[in-house]
């Protein structure tokens, strides 16, 4: 097993760069997430750290080790792609073995690895089996089956689930945390799916622009997001962003107060949708809702908050007409406060 230090990883393509200088550490036996939107540069700092794309500058140490100028086979990772590609012309068998094969291993190790590999994905019926005679699925647990059976001290996955039809990727997802879990394995998981990030990480890198822009648990991220970025694209609904005036270090919402880490001017109030609760109007903040959506395990509000646009969620018991104006009382202990002008958050009040 191993630890792996991203060192201020710099590349460019041509004029474009595409990382501006991304430093990270994973712990061994640690799964985090790179998560951002498309072409933020995941994949890219994924395939440095595979040896499959040179960087322009930085390291990559993986078990205190600069692994920079080996070959990809020579790191001792794994990886395990979107387009999972299983070859068509063995079986699930000699395709779980194929990383054992490479290294030479003998004949009883492979079937000791393979059998092993097999159990943790639930395979073992299929091994006579051609990938073809496979579903999506299935081919999926070959992949990564193929990657667990040499067993990697570290493990690469660029979106592994994103072919699969959405029951299947909650299936596969829960049990691609429990194999490698069991295993131990480091892993670093690229994916845009913020839902996915949360469910499987023990810390989530936000990457946007090129820059890794928070790291921290799924709760971190979500409760205490360090950029208006983060809590926007963390989260469903995604944060609200009300600015609103300061007076004297403090913000008024009707007969809330709250004192902010501002004296004067104005500052945005990040506010997750589901941390309100209705009152009568006037008690804090008064929302015009514009759609109430009844989603059945709660209830959607689209509309406004003093005139900017907010989405918040009540219990599925409350009933709210279209047009109707809604009271919301605020947590205060679940605000977020943040710069009108850079856009960062300031720190959570002790
Ligand atoms: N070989 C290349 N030549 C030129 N530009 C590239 C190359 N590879 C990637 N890029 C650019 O670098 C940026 C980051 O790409 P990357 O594939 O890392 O993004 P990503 O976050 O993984 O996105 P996606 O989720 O869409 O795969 C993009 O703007 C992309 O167009």
């Amino acid at each position: 097993m191993a630890n792996i230090v991203i060192d201020n990883i710099k590349k460019s393509f041509g004029a474009f760069q595409a990382l501006k200088g991304v430093s990270l550490t994973i712990n061994d036996g640690e799964f985090v997430s790179l998560l951002g939107p498309s072409g933020c540069g995941k994949t890219t700092l994924l395939r440095i750290i595979a040896g499959l794309e040179t960087s322009t500058s930085g390291d990559v140490r993986i078990g205190e080790k600069s692994v920079i100028g080996l070959l990809p086979k020579d790191r001792g990772l794994a990886m395990v792609f979107q387009n999972y590609a299983v070859f068509p012309h063995m079986t699930v068998y000699e395709n779980v073995a194929f990383g054992l094969r490479m290294q030479k291993a003998d004949d009883a190790r492979v079937k000791k690895q393979v059998e092993k590999a097999a159990g943790l994905l639930h395979i073992e019926p299929y091994l006579d089996r051609y990938p073809n005679k496979l579903s999506g699925g299935q081919r999926q647990r070959v992949a990564v089956a193929r990657a667990l059976a040499v067993e990697p001290g570290v493990l690469l996955m660029d979106e592994p689930l994103s072919n699969l039809d959405a029951l299947l990727r909650l299936e596969m997802r829960t049990e691609l945390k429990t194999v490698l879990q069991e295993a131990g394995t480091t892993t670093i998981y690229v994916t845009h799916d913020q839902t996915e990030a949360m469910g499987l990480s023990d810390r989530i890198a936000v990457v946007h622009d090129g820059r890794i822009e928070q790291v921290g648990t799924p709760v971190e991220v979500y409760n205490n997001p360090a950029t208006r970025f983060v809590g926007g694209f963390i989260g469903n609904p995604p944060m609200n962003f009300i600015t609103m005036p300061v007076t004297g270090g403090q913000v008024t919402a009707g007969a809330q107060q709250f004192a902010v880490p501002a004296q004067g001017g104005d500052i945005v109030l990040g506010l997750r949708g589901e941390t309100v609760e209705r009152a009568p109007t006037g008690h804090g903040l008064d929302m015009h809702v514009r759609v109430a959506e009844p989603m059945g395990s709660h209830l959607l509000l689209t509309g406004s908050i003093l005139g900017q646009p907010a989405r918040v969620i009540l219990p599925a018991t409350e009933t709210v007409k279209n047009g109707e104006t809604v009271g919301l009382t605020l947590d205060p202990r679940r605000l977020t406060w943040l710069s009108p002008e850079s856009g960062v958050s300031y720190p959570a009040a002790a």
